[in-house]
């Protein structure tokens, strides 16, 4: 299993898409648009932050136990960055000590399960796009999901740009499997043919050093 990071508008999803049909296996995407506390949780914050962070976690690990029985199969975001998501928010007081406590021995308690679960516990890979905050918020605007928009509430670039610093600190420090990272500002993988083969040859080099792409 391969597993994208990145901040919101990174381009996982994008990625996902274009990995997948690259490597012939299947992408698992999260759930967003068919997601209903995620408006919810942007109109406020404070009362949904909880409830967001379970329904993210309960399909996020339906996801990996699913993602997880073939080599290369692509999931367009980590577990780990959900938790990431809610610590920050507990943090700016949108999460009870209480809720977090929960949530982070729910999570540890789901974890263990997964090697019975799944074929293997760690991704083979986590490919990390990293992007700016004019990157993102260009991204944002681009992609139009009305309640991301910085002018729907004036509290959010502010949310997004401590989010993309909790972002770097977290990717240094993530050790579950190999990792490499893309620079998302550099590369039109969407719309560029050849970043997009730039960016596909980078991914399939670090597969063929682990062995799973002959
Ligand atoms: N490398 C890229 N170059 C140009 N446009 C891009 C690139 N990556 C993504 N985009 C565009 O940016 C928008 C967001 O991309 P995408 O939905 O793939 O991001 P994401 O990381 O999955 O976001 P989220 O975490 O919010 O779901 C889309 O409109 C997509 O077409
Ligand atoms: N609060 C919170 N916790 C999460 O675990 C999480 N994962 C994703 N998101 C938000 C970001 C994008 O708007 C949108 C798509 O990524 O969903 C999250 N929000």
């Amino acid at each position: 299993m391969i597993v994208l990071s990145g901040a919101i508008g990174a381009g996982k999803s994008s990625l996902a898409t274009i990995l997948s049909e690259h490597l012939g296996t299947e992408a698992f995407y999260e759930q967003v648009d068919n997601n209903p506390v995620l408006p919810l949780f942007y109109k406020d914050p404070k009362k949904y932050a909880f409830l967001l962070q379970i329904y993210f976690l309960n399909k996020r690990f339906d996801s990996i136990k699913k993602a997880m029985v073939q080599d290369n199969n692509v999931l367009d975001r980590s577990i780990y960055e959900d938790s990431l998501f809610f610590h920050m928010n507990a943090d700016m007081g949108r999460a009870t000590p209480q809720e977090v406590k929960v949530y982070d021995e729910l999570l540890a308690n789901m974890m263990q399960e997964l090697p019975y679960a799944a074929a293997k516990k760690a991704p083979d890979l986590l490919v990390h796009l990293d992007i700016s905050y004019d990157t993102m918020i260009h991204r944002i605007e681009k992609r139009g999901r009305s309640y991301e928009q910085p002018e729907q509430d004036p509290t959010l670039p502010e949310y997004y740009h401590q989010l993309l610093s909790r972002y770097d600190g977290w990717y240094d420090d993530y050790d579950y499997s190999p990792k490499m990272k893309i620079d998302g500002d550099k590369y039109d993988f969407v719309e560029n043919p050849e970043d997009r083969k730039k960016v596909l040859d980078l991914i399939d080099e670090q597969l063929r050093n682990r062995g799973t792409l002959d």
